[in-house]
């Protein structure tokens, strides 16, 4: 029997899935495929065949079309092929002309119904689908994703972290919040997580450090765009890379180990790490006790009859806790967030000392 592509992650690391953004020509994704085939440095070729695009009258996917030459690029090369699907008919098509790995785009996990449709339409199936993460933050999405393709019987799957949407100005064009990417690796382990750095940054000059900063989180893979001529793609031409560009790319990774087998190295990092358990004891005892303090004004502002936001003392706070933040070298983003969680904390204990009916109390 055929090995499944999803194999290839417990072979390799990381694995390289590159390709056209979108098919545009049977000469475009030949060319763009066998080149990058030639490196040795790509396991998996990809393609847009359906374009999900977030304004009409652009470049939507030629279609089925491009189906056929994704297959006679799998055959030139020896590769196994990859296309996202969005409904019934694009996974029938694409199952029809061959194609090894499904994958679902952020715009449709978004979607439960769209997502049941493709595990509908998979069931009975040996396909290998991965999953793209939603285009917002949304980590129950991505998990509901993988829950009904799982529930339809689909075994071989994986995850792709392409960043999320984000209302106003940003170095990305999707920001990466790595943090959720680690969550879903932490709650699936066995399931390989790649990243798709070319639709994080959006544009070329970024990649690099998006691909090594996914490859130092132990991401198994990586997607990047690349195409024969990217400034005339017909879509994402800013974020596609020149064969040549991707090799360079992938020469200059450095592929860390997950696990230490260096004896002196682990006892160093284990000293480190109790170092570390020792500062989150203090820190958590140290919140534990601000909460107090926080539940003590709560009960003065009840006698008092005073609202619990108090506007101009929390912009005090930020402002003095913002410059001894910048002090130790802690970044203004990092600093907003931890003292906006600390501010809504806070907030919740004074709401429960202050808002709580004796009936609830019981
Ligand atoms: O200073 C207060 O009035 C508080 O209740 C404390 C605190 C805080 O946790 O720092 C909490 C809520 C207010 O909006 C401002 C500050």
């Amino acid at each position: 029997m055929k090995t499944s592509p999803i194999a290839i992650f417990k072979e390799k690391r990381p694995v390289i899935i590159s390709g056209p953004c979108s098919a545009e020509t049977e000469e475009q994704v030949l060319e763009t495929c066998t080149t990058i085939a030639k490196s040795g440095k790509v396991d998996i070729l990809r393609a847009g065949i359906w374009k999900p695009r977030t304004r009409p009258n652009s470049f939507e996917g030629v279609g089925v079309e491009g189906l056929q030459w994704l297959k006679k690029a799998k055959e030139a090369t020896g590769l196994p092929t990859a296309v996202e699907v969005a409904n019934f008919n694009h996974v029938f098509e694409a199952l029809k002309h061959g194609v090894d790995i499904l994958w679902v785009g952020a715009r449709t996990t978004v979607n439960p119904f769209s997502v049941q449709e493709i595990a509908d339409a998979l069931k009975g199936t040996d396909a290998t689908v991965m999953i793209k993460n939603p285009v917002h933050a949304d980590i129950e999405l991505w998990t509901g994703a993988l829950e009904r393709l799982h529930g339809a019987g689909i075994t071989k799957l994986g995850l792709i972290h392409r960043g999320f949407a984000q209302y106003g100005n940003s170095v990305y064009r999707n920001d990466p919040k790595w943090q959720l990417a680690i969550e879903m690796k932490r709650r699936f382990p066995e399931i390989p997580m790649v990243c798709d750095p070319s639709h994080i940054c959006g544009k070329r000059d970024l990649l690099h450090a998006v691909s090594q900063q996914a490859l130092d989180m132990d991401f198994d893979g990586l997607m990047l765009e690349s195409h024969i001529d990217p400034s005339n793609a017909l879509s994402d031409k800013d974020q596609q890379l020149t064969p040549k560009d991707l090799e360079i790319i992938i020469d200059n990774l450095v592929v860390r180990r997950p696990n230490i087998s260096d004896e002196d190295l682990s006892q160093k990092l284990s000293m480190l790490r109790s170092q570390i358990d020792l500062i989150d004891d203090d820190l958590i005892k140290l919140l534990g006790e601000r909460m107090k303090v926080a539940e003590e004004i709560g009960l003065v502002k009840r006698e008092k009859g005073i609202t619990i936001l108090q506007t101009n003392r929390w912009e005090e706070i930020i402002e003095k806790a913002s410059e001894t933040g910048k002090l130790q070298g802690l970044s203004k983003n990092f600093m907003i967030r931890y003292l906006n969680a600390i501010h809504q904390e806070s907030i919740e204990h004074q709401n429960e000392v202050m808002n709580r009916t004796e009936l609830e109390k019981e």
